[in-house]
């Protein structure tokens, strides 16, 4: 027996070789990451080369076997006279069985790139939808135009749905489209296993997937059924998958393409500019009195007679606001997720119908939205991000006539929405990009959109449709932060030393020396208006130099503000940061919006702090006289 000094000798030995063991394993580890992380590249590289090589055919050529057949459905069959930008490509593409994500904005389109290709060659289409509403108006348009066309919903009858599921295995069906929800796709083994039957006997043509972001996290309607849309390529290799959507961040199209297994897909992208869309920022007022009045006025003066959209953030304030405008006179509807799927259906038509004006509505009101003939968009609280404001903001001028996209927003509001959304990562920074969009008050409204997207518009096609391009840059005023980073740090480091929690509004008063004495700082005082220094909050918080801490109460999430890490630059001898303040071009509150594209508004210029500080109760953001120039829902049947 050893003794236990040679075991400890020996223990030591079998250390040091696990510790040599240890590294190389590290060593080895390390290299895998690196293959791993290559082989990815390589992966990706491949997509982009196929993607690449597959989008420089012409799929908009008119000399394709099937090209006479197509200009025949669509001036018989749908009564049209031509394609609009990058519908053949996506008809063309699909049939020549192409997989391809189909990207265009709201009304461009998107649905005849798969109703017109169903009615091309035999077999069946199944069309993936996440909107009942949206899926019973299409299957009615179709059948008015005699193209066989079903659904199958959690709300279509137990009988109607056995017809539709044995029509999916006769051989002789009749059937062109076939509209499904995802929901029925993942959790009904008796409609997979038919259309496996389906597919076997080489009727199943081709799998349209609608709102194809849903299938992402990283888009903003993600739905965990669409997930399941990944079996389908593989399930049934050679039936090309036609995914459609208006959302067109790279990031979500990748997501998608690699969720439903069809890396490096044809990817047909039209432009998103709308250039009917008039894109205008106002000033909130501070009380809800004011608000309304000015949506009053909006409502009674500017769009008279005209039908739009209120989004607001909330359910109470959804509530609350429909009420205010009710009492004064108006005639609006009230919209969102509480409501029973029967009162938002009704509320819907009566606002289709022109008995509603408008809808008060959250975010709730949201897909299949298609009245053509919106007006105004009116975001009485700031969208969550970029995305989705481009999003509800095009649900105007699907006609292709001027509308308008209002906005009003004030520091506040940023604390509304981001308890609301900071949970999820990446959240907060889309949020803080809508405020860049909302502060912004040098660049083109549109090209900041572009920005979003990726995508470059050029000032051009602004065509003085925003409101900073109606205004010459020449007006633009810019502020110096330094010293007042320096006073906003001290009350920073003044609540730290007592232990105080700091609301924005908190932090604004003590910065303007108003608000509690031990807060207050021995810095510059600003000499401009605490409007203004609402948006010097907002700019330093979208900079980084404050961040947002959130606390839980029972009842609610509180957003506090502290120092940010770029604050820690604001004692640097050659810090410097300089804001441009946002301008307001003219607009009438009182007076009917243009009509057409070509008359525009005035410009006439102001810049923020040359206004009066507090304005009179009606209309504060009223420009001075002297101046006057688809329903949602989830369907949960299964078998
Ligand atoms: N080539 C065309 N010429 C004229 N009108 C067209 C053409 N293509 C589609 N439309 C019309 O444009 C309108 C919008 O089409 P559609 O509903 O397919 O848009 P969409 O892109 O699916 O919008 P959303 O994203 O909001 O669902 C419809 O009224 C449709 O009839």
């Amino acid at each position: 027996m050893n003794s236990v000094a040679e075991i400890e000798q020996e223990i030591k030995s079998v250390e040091k070789e696990l510790n040599k063991v240890g590294s190389e394993i590290a060593k080895w580890k390390n290299r895998q990451r690196e293959l791993q992380e290559k082989k990815t590249l390589l992966r990706k590289t491949i997509d982009k080369i196929k993607s690449e090589s597959l989008a420089k055919v012409d799929w908009a050529g008119t000399t394709y076997e099937w090209s006479e057949d197509v200009n025949r459905v669509l001036r018989h069959t749908f009564k049209l006279n031509s394609f609009r930008p990058k519908q053949l490509s996506a008809i063309n593409s699909t049939i020549a069985g192409q997989h391809a994500l189909v990207v265009m904005p709201t009304g461009a389109g998107k649905s005849l790139c798969y109703q017109l290709p169903a009615l091309i060659k035999p077999g069946i289409t199944i069309v993936i939808s996440p909107l009942i509403s949206l899926m019973e108006d299409q299957v009615r348009l179709l059948t008015i135009r005699n193209i066989p066309a079903k659904l199958i919903t959690s709300t279509t009858s137990r009988d109607e749905t056995t017809t539709v599921l044995n029509l999916l295995k006769d051989k002789n069906t009749p059937i062109k489209l076939l509209y499904v929800t995802p929901e029925r796709l993942a959790k009904s083994k008796m409609f997979m296993a038919n259309l496996q039957k389906c597919y076997a006997d080489g009727r199943l043509q081709r799998i349209a997937i609608d709102e194809v972001h849903c299938c992402s996290q990283w888009g903003h309607d993600f739905r965990p059924d669409y997930k399941f849309l990944g079996i389908l390529s593989g399930m049934f290799p050679n039936v090309p998958i036609l995914g459609l959507t208006a959302t067109a961040t790279a990031h979500v199209l990748n997501d998608v393409q690699k969720i439903l297994n069809i890396q490096g897909c044809l990817v047909i992208k039209s432009t998103f500019n709308r250039p009917n869309l008039f894109y205008k920022i106002l000033e909130k007022p501070t009380s809800q009195e004011e608000c309304v009045t000015i949506l009053e006025k909006l409502l009674k003066f500017r769009y008279k007679g005209e039908s739009g959209i209120i989004y607001t953030n909330s359910i109470k304030e959804c509530q609350d606001l429909a009420e205010e405008l009710r009492k004064r006179g108006l005639k609006v509807g009230c919209y969102h997720a509480q409501m029973e799927a029967c009162s938002r259906s009704k509320v819907h038509s009566k606002w289709h119908d022109k008995y509603y004006q408008a809808i008060v509505a959250t975010v709730a009101f949201g897909m299949g939205i298609d009245k053509p003939d919106v007006r105004f968009i009116i975001h009485h609280t700031i969208s969550k991000s970029m995305e989705n404001y481009y999003q509800e903001s095009g649900r105007a001028g699907r006609d292709g006539k001027r509308a308008e996209c209002v906005t009003l927003f004030r520091m506040q509001d940023i604390f509304k929405v981001s308890p609301m959304v900071f949970s999820s990562a990446g959240n907060l920074d889309k949020l803080y990009g809508m405020i860049k969009y909302c502060l912004n008050g040098k660049y083109c409204r549109r090209q900041l959109i572009a920005e979003h997207f990726e995508e470059d518009w050029g000032l051009a096609d602004c065509n003085k449709m925003c409101d900073v391009c109606t205004n010459p840059c020449s007006v633009l005023k810019e502020i110096s932060l330094e010293n007042h980073c320096q006073a906003i740090s001290c009350v920073f480091d003044k609540a730290e030393s007592t232990d105080t929690k700091l609301t924005a509004q908190k932090l604004l008063s003590a910065w303007f020396l108003t608000g509690p004495v031990n807060l207050r700082h021995k810095c510059v005082e600003p000499k401009f208006s605490r409007n203004l220094g609402e948006d010097v909050i907002a700019f330093l918080l979208i900079n980084g130099y404050i961040v947002e801490d959130f606390h839980f109460t029972p009842y609610s999430t509180i957003s506090y503000l502290k120092k940010g890490p770029n604050m820690e630059s604001v004692t640097d001898v050659d810090f410097s940061l300089k804001m441009t303040v946002r301008k307001y071009s003219n607009f009438d509150l009182d007076r009917p919006a243009p009509r057409d594209l070509e008359s525009k508004e005035s410009s006439n210029d102001e810049v923020r702090q040359e206004r009066p500080e507090k304005s009179k109760k009606v209309s504060p953001i009223a420009e001075p006289k002297a101046k006057k120039s688809k329903r949602l829902v989830i369907d949960s049947d299964e078998d």
